[in-house]
């Protein structure tokens, strides 16, 4: 008889925050690894709200994948951190630069679709943050997501996304799936999250920056 199928774990913000609070190393690298984990954690969340969602859900698994396929593949080592990876990369060619060719799925370009992913989150979180009770979710995703990650998305899948969000939960049955504690715990894990959220975001931008990497096709 087949065994039966474990459930899926319950979504942690502990757990996420905890996960970000390693990403960085004390010189300020970004652990590949926790970076993963830290989307995976996130994964959960998104995928306890519905198969709305699972097209999001679906692109953001294929590219964990591909980041773990190069974190145990045979150059595991050069994987360990973003700058690694970014230095790795670049010395070996192992990355298009501008135009999709050889290297459809480099560490450097699909890292860079999680990181502007980062971007959302990070102003999502902040409005939610900010929010007042009857604060609404779509609105405050489609707000964070128009000023980040829509401009790197064509209009379909922008259509997709915007009508995606218009089936969130409100504030109080989001706050609910996120297991702190009352709406105040919420809030306060948030402002405590925020900023490791950022400064892994700020630190990978730099990075890409410096190298010319903010556009890979
Ligand atoms: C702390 C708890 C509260 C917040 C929890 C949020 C959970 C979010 C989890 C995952 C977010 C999704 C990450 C999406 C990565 C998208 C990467 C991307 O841009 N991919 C596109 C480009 O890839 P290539 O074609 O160049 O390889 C790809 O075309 C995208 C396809 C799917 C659509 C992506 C829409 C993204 C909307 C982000 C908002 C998610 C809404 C979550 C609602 C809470």
């Amino acid at each position: 008889m087949a065994a039966p199928e474990a459930p899926e774990e319950k979504f942690s913000l502990r757990e996420v925050l905890d996960t970000f609070k390693l990403c960085l190393s004390e010189d300020k690298e970004v652990y590949v690894e926790h970076y993963v984990a830290g989307w995976r954690g996130l994964i959960k969340f998104l995928n306890s709200l519905g198969s709305v969602f699972g097209f999001i859900s679906k692109d953001a698994v294929n590219k964990i994948k591909i980041l773990v396929t190069h974190l145990e593949g045979e150059n595991s080592s050069e994987y360990v951190t973003v700058q690694s990876m970014v230095k790795y990369e670049l010395e070996n060619e192992l990355v298009d630069l501008n135009k999709r060719g050889n290297h459809p799925e480099s560490g450097c370009r699909t890292l860079l679709r999680l990181h502007r992913a980062l971007r959302w989150l990070e102003l999502f979180l902040e409005r939610l943050r900010t929010s007042g009770e009857d604060g609404k979710t779509s609105v405050m995703c489609a707000e964070a997501y128009n000023e980040s990650l829509s401009q790197h998305h064509p209009w379909v899948v922008r259509k997709a996304a915007g009508m995606a969000f218009c089936v969130l939960p409100g504030r109080p049955a989001f706050f609910e799936v996120m297991n702190v504690g009352t709406p105040e715990q919420v809030v306060a894990m948030l402002g405590d999250a925020l900023p490791l959220i950022s400064e892994v975001y700020q630190v990978t931008e730099e990075l890409y920056a410096q190298h010319n990497l903010l556009d890979l096709p």
